[in-house]
């Protein structure tokens, strides 16, 4: 018999691989591009953290207050950061997207997919390449006719924890769902909050997605790992490490603490977590019945270094300021040798 003979409908897309829709085979074309010649092999470094903070600057332009009120409050996951980079990119809670922005856009051209699509896809395929990482949800099919997005759409981490979840709730997050997006954070670094410290980490493992952000996020803090006068930063426990004062009020605020805690021994709910509420979050301002699923673009994960979170070394339980009133902080072990600086991010 054929070898193929169990083969189904399926469309063949070249290179031996099938898709389910012939409308996805291009996307194996983006994929090895990017993973050749943007995220530099495959890595999740730089260019893969940038790629996944700007799937949410592009989707969070969106109202559903003003559209209730008949007006424009952003198209949402539309590409339109990219299509008016020169608008969105200068307002001051998008510093630094331009970077990002400028490397993908000849890509999205050359392929010729639409920018919202684009996005959305680069932060999928980037963040597999995450140890432990989650495997998102990609629908394709996004036009790539947009309006520029309103000022104001995006949190600030100087922003109040009563206007960040204000906000996400105009966008049709809760409380909950704000703090499994945020798992993001822990393949992040900042940049632009203190420039003196250039791709300060959010916690001690930028690489692997992991839940050690949602463990470093509630020791106290210590010290300021730069220049530390700046609007939005909060006290680090690490030498090297940056904690962002949204981060620090969202890790103790009653109405999240404990969605925060709960990832701290469960690496799967958060993966699990994360990907329903990246599937909202990359089909917000579209009718998703309208788009094409094409997942299986999406590379299978690499496995992180360890699944189970740990207290930094020289850390201790007392270290912790847990936030959670119905339940304990659980018991951690603490890494071995004495404490250690976090490094840089290297730039790109
Ligand atoms: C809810 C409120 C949020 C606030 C206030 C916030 C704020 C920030 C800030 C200030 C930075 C540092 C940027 C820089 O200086 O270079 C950052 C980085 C980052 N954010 Fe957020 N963020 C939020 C939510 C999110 C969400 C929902 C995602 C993704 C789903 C995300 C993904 C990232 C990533 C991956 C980075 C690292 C970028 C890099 O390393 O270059 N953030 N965020
Ligand atoms: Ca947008
Ligand atoms: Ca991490
Ligand atoms: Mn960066």
């Amino acid at each position: 018999a054929p070898s193929d003979a169990t083969a189904d409908n399926r469309a063949k897309c070249g290179g031996g691989r099938v898709a389910s829709h012939p409308q996805c085979c291009k996307w194996f074309d983006v994929l090895d591009d990017i993973q050749k010649n943007l995220f530099d092999g495959g890595e999740c470094g730089e260019e893969v953290h940038e790629s996944l903070r700007l799937t949410f600057h592009d989707a969070i332009g969106f109202s559903l207050s003003a559209q209730r009120e008949g007006k424009f409050g952003g198209g949402g996951a539309d590409g339109s950061i990219m299509a008016f980079s020169e608008i969105e990119t200068n307002f001051h809670a998008n510093n630094g997207v331009d970077d990002i922005v400028d490397k993908q856009r000849p890509f999205a051209i050359d392929h010729g997919v639409s920018f919202g699509d684009f996005i959305q896809f680069a932060g999928a395929v980037g963040v597999s390449n995450c140890g432990g990482g989650p495997r998102l949800q990609f629908l394709a099919g996004r036009s790539n006719s947009s309006k520029p997005a309103p000022d104001g759409t995006v949190p600030e981490p100087f922003d109040s924890t009563d206007k960040i979840l204000a906000r996400m709730a105009d966008a049709g997050f809760t409380p909950n769902e704000v703090v499994d997006l945020l798992a993001s954070h822990s393949v992040a670094a900042q940049d632009h909050v203190d420039p003196s410290v250039h791709g300060s980490p959010f916690d001690s493992t930028p690489s692997d997605f992991d839940a050690q952000f949602f463990v470093e996020t509630l020791l106290k803090g210590e010290l300021f790992p730069g220049n530390g006068s700046n609007q939005g930063e909060s006290q680090s426990p690490l030498p090297g490490e940056f904690r962002l004062q949204s981060d620090f009020e969202l890790a103790r605020d009653p109405r999240t603490a404990c969605e925060w805690q709960s990832f701290v021994t469960d690496h799967n709910s958060m993966n699990r977590k994360f990907e329903a509420a990246m599937a909202k979050l990359a089909v917000l301002g579209h009718d998703p019945r309208s788009l094409i699923d094409c997942s299986e673009v999406i590379p299978q994960p690499k496995r992180a270094k360890s699944n189970v979170a740990v207290l930094p070394a020289g850390k201790h339980r007392s270290d912790i300021q847990a936030s959670c009133r119905q339940t304990p902080f659980p018991a951690l072990k603490t890494a071995p040798g004495p404490e250690t600086s976090v490094a840089p991010v290297p730039p790109s």
